[in-house]
C-alpha cells in the first residue's frame, strides 16, 4: 500500500483479530448476542431449542478489531450421532479461540431455584452446570454474561452472578440483554481487547456476506447430508461461488458440492437427477424462509480428489462427521 491509497497506511497499524466462541445451554440467547455484535442477521432467532444446528460464523468490528464469532450448536447430551458431531464442534471451537464467552440466561436460571420455574427452566440450569464442568476441564478462563437481564432485580442478578464466580470457571462478568441491546457495546469493546494484535482475518469488505455464503452453503451440505449419508458419510463439500441479491428482491444463489470420486457424483445426481433435484428443493425452501425472500438456488456437483487435503480448513467450522 502506498501514501497515495484512499486508505491512509497508519489505518492498518495496530489492528487487531481472532475469535470468540459462544457457549451457551439452547435458547441462552446467541443467536440474538451475535446479530447485535454483527449487527446483521446471520442467525435463525426463534422460540424453539437447538435451532442454531451448526456452528456460523458472524463478524463484528470494534475500532480496529475483527472479531470473529463461533456462534456454538447448543450443548446438550448427545444421542445421535450428528448430535454428538455438534457437542464436539461446540467445545472444539471454545478451545480453539481466542476467547470464550458463557452465556448463561439469567432469567430462566433464576426460574430454576424458585418454586416457579418450568422444566425448561430447569433444564437450562442443568445445561449450565454440565457446561461450568466441561469450562473448568478447559483450563482456559472464560467470561461470563449473563443474558436477559432486561426486567430483572439487580441484587438478585449479584447473587447469582456471585454464585457462579464462585465455581471458579470465569474470568470476569458481564451483565446483559441481547434483546435490548443493554451492556453488548462492553462486552464487544472487551472481545476486541482479546483479539491478538495482527491483520484482519478477512477483508474489509467481504465482511458482511461470510455469514450469509457459509450459511447457506452449510443449509445445503445438511442436506445433502440428510439424502446421501449411507452412500456418502464423509465426504461432500458445498462451496457457495456466488450470491447475489436481484433488484426484484429475491437472490440468486449458486453453490458447488464437491465430491472426492467420479463414482460418487451419481450418489448425489439420482437417477434421472433426483436426488439433486430434492436436495435443491429442500434447501431452497430453507434458505426462503431464513433470508426471508425469494431464492432462485442453482447446484453443481464437481468431482475434486483433493478435497480431503481442503477438509481440515473447511472443517474448522463445519461438522465434524468423523467423531
Ligand atoms: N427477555 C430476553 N429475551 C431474550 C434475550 N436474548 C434472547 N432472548 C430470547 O430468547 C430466545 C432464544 O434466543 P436465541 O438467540 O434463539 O437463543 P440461542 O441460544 O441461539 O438458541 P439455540 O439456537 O436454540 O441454541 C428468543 O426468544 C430470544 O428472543 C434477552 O436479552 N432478553
Amino acid at each position: 500500500m502506498t501514501e497515495t491509497d484512499n486508505n491512509p497506511v497508519q489505518t492498518t497499524e495496530g489492528r487487531r483479530a481472532g475469535f470468540a466462541a459462544i457457549i451457551g445451554a439452547p435458547n441462552a440467547g446467541k443467536s440474538t448476542l451475535v446479530n447485535r455484535l454483527t449487527g446483521s442477521k446471520v442467525s435463525i432467532v426463534t422460540q424453539k431449542v437447538q435451532t442454531t444446528r451448526f456452528p456460523i460464523r458472524g463478524i463484528a468490528l470494534h475500532e480496529n478489531a475483527q472479531i470473529v464469532l463461533v456462534d456454538t450448536p447448543g450443548v446438550f447430551n448427545p444421542r445421535r450421532r450428528l448430535d454428538r458431531a455438534m457437542v464436539a464442534s461446540a467445545w472444539a471451537g471454545a478451545e480453539d479461540a481466542d476467547v470464550v464467552v458463557h452465556l448463561v440466561d439469567a432469567q430462566a436460571h433464576l426460574g430454576a431455584e424458585g418454586r416457579d420455574g418450568t422444566p425448561a427452566d430447569r433444564k437450562s440450569a442443568e445445561d449450565t452446570e454440565t457446561i461450568i464442568t466441561n469450562l473448568n476441564r478447559m483450563g482456559q478462563k472464560v467470561i461470563l454474561a449473563l443474558n436477559k437481564i432486561d426486567g430483572m432485580r439487580r441484587d438478585t442478578l449479584l447473587a447469582l452472578s456471585h454464585k457462579l464466580f464462585e465455581t471458579g470457571a470465569y474470568s470476569e462478568v458481564f451483565m446483559i440483554s441481547a434483546e435490548t441491546g443493554d451492556g453488548v457495546d462492553d462486552l464487544k469493546a472487551r472481545l476486541a481487547a482479546a483479539m491478538p494484535e495482527g491483520p484482519w482475518l478477512y477483508p474489509e469488505d467481504q465482511s458482511a456476506d461470510v455469514p450469509a455464503r457459509v450459511l447457506a452453503a452449510e443449509i445445503t451440505r445438511e442436506k445433502v447430508y440428510l439424502r446421501v449419508h449411507e452412500e456418502l458419510p464423509y465426504s461432500a463439500a458445498v462451496e457457495t461461488t456466488s450470491f447475489e441479491e436481484r433488484a426484484d428482491g429475491s437472490a440468486r444463489i449458486e453453490q458447488t458440492i464437491y465430491v472426492e470420486r467420479e463414482s460418487q457424483r451419481p450418489i448425489v445426481l439420482g437417477k434421472g437427477g433426483q436426488t439433486l433435484k430434492w436436495i435443491g428443493q429442500k434447501s431452497r425452501e430453507e434458505l426462503e424462509e431464513l433470508f426471508e425472500r425469494k431464492v432462485h438456488l442453482f447446484l453443481t456437483v464437481k468431482v475434486d480428489a483433493k478435497w480431503q487435503d481442503t477438509k481440515a480448513l473447511y472443517t474448522q467450522f463445519g461438522l465434524d462427521f468423523d467423531v
